[in-house]
């Protein structure tokens, strides 16, 4: 039977107007044979469909021996074993069977480049992540194998649930798996057919589930004409996660971003008033703040990093000061700028590749379009560009904040009146800088 035919039976609907297609720049997707107006239904798959925990446990022989699993094994788990187990029993399983024969048999994510080709963005939180990454799938699979698949190997012939299976499985789950916040739980699917569409930054978010007629639906995310590719938006995914757990990366991704993480050790100085000042301020103590092209340092970091700072003569202007939202004073905004100076000197120092080498190696074809290496080289890029407008944007913060020819720090330094991007604190330190400055002042 065909995957088509199968949904169709069962109350799928628009798939008559809708084609599997291999197009040029994005591999197999699905074109409209038909016009379609932003927001028009494209496709809608009842749920008894869909690839989920609760179909999975549903299953009168995979149900009941999953469901006694103890610790209990976690979604993603539950999905691949789902996954493997059709697999393993296509004949079966004709419907399911169908769609499994027309999932990508390889993957181009992260965990299957070579050492050498990571090593090309090394630096990178790809390169972090992806090792942890492997790591964690062999962990993940050595605790499948000892918890289910060995005990039972009637359902589970270990020669189809190896960790090659268990990996592809995982890609499947990341690549076409779609998430949802229902009022009572996150919700995970893999819908079939609805699985074929490519992502655009382009169009709008267009995949809702509804709870209450229990179906995914797609919607028309922008004006199409007949023969177009149809996509779906999968969020504001930037080319780090898109290479791990997608196989491909956007040129240009407007999402791109670099995850900066902050910590305060348990034994820093007055550590429980601290916190408490965070998250009086919605702060987490271990946060990860996303550096985006269009906010470079945002704010969050900023005021992260001044309630952190603090010193004990310090922390009751905490309250006036709205969460930190302003300089606390002249001396914790020096030490937290320079902090975080020396912090993205640090980070893009751990690049193995600079930027500008990247850059000259793409543009003279010594890295291949769409080989791993050059997706590799365009993460580091993303990444290391957005590390070089965050370093700058906080050494021009600096510079309002310390004299430019002493480094004196001090609540009553004065701006140059021209340009307004440095301070001195006094006319001999601003006199004796004019010399240099003057190349810069406008
Ligand atoms: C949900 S599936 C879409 C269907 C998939 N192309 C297929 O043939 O099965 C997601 C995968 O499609 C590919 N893909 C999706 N959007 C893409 C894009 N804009 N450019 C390149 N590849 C894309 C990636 O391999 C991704 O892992």
């Amino acid at each position: 039977m065909k995957l088509q035919e199968w949904l169709e039976k069962g109350g799928a609907e628009g798939l008559g107007w809708l084609q599997l297609e291999n197009f040029p720049d994005t591999g197999r997707g699905v074109k409209t044979l038909r016009p379609l107006k932003f927001n028009d239904v494209v496709l809608t798959i009842p749920g008894s469909f869909l690839w989920s925990v609760d179909a999975a446990f549903d299953d009168s022989v995979l149900g009941p021996t999953i469901r006694s699993v103890k610790p209990s094994l976690s979604v993603e788990d539950i999905l691949a074993v789902f996954l493997l187990f059709i697999k393993s029993r296509q004949e079966e399983y004709e419907g399911r069977g169908a769609h499994i024969k027309l999932l990508p048999t390889s993957y181009t994510m992260s965990v299957f480049f070579s050492d050498e080709e990571l090593e090309v963005c090394s630096g990178s939180s790809l390169y972090h992540l992806t090792q942890q990454l492997k790591q964690q799938i062999k962990d993940d699979y050595f605790h499948l194998l000892n918890n289910l698949f060995s005990k039972h190997p009637d359902l589970f012939p270990l020669e189809k649930f190896t960790q090659n299976d268990y990996m592809w499985a995982l890609c499947s789950i990341w690549s076409r798996g779609m998430d949802f916040q229902l009022p009572d739980k996150q919700f995970r699917c893999i819908a079939p057919f609805a699985d074929m569409l490519n992502h655009s930054p382009d169009v709008q978010l267009c995949h809702i589930y509804n709870p209450r007629s229990d179906s995914l639906q797609v919607l028309a995310g922008k004006d199409y004409t007949i023969g177009e590719q149809v996509f779906i938006n999968y969020g504001p995914v930037p080319n780090n996660r898109l290479l791990r757990l997608y196989g491909f990366i956007l040129l240009n991704n407007p999402y791109d971003s670099y995850d900066l993480v902050l910590t305060t050790h348990h034994g820093a100085p007055l550590y429980d008033q601290k916190i408490a000042l965070l998250e009086s301020a919605g702060l987490q103590v271990n946060a990860t703040f996303s550096l985006k092209l269009s906010d470079p340092l945002p704010l969050d970091v900023l005021r992260y990093l001044r309630i952190q700072r603090l010193l004990s003569s310090e922390i009751s202007t905490m309250n006036v000061n709205r969460g930190a939202k302003n300089i606390v004073c002249a001396r914790n905004e020096a030490e937290i700028l320079k902090a975080l100076i020396e912090a993205f000197e640090g980070l893009l120092a751990k690049f193995g590749t600079p930027l500008e080498d990247l850059e000259a190696k793409i543009s003279s074809n010594i890295y291949k379009q769409s080989d791993n290496v050059w997706a590799a080289a365009h993460v580091s890029i993303g990444e290391q560009r957005i590390l070089r407008m965050a370093l700058q944007k906080t050494r021009e913060l600096l510079a309002l904040i310390i004299c430019a020819q002493c480094g004196k720090v001090d609540e009553d330094n004065k701006r140059c009146a021209r340009c307004r991007r440095v301070v001195y604190c006094g006319r001999d330190c601003q006199k004796t800088h004019y010399k240099e400055h003057k190349f810069v002042c406008n």
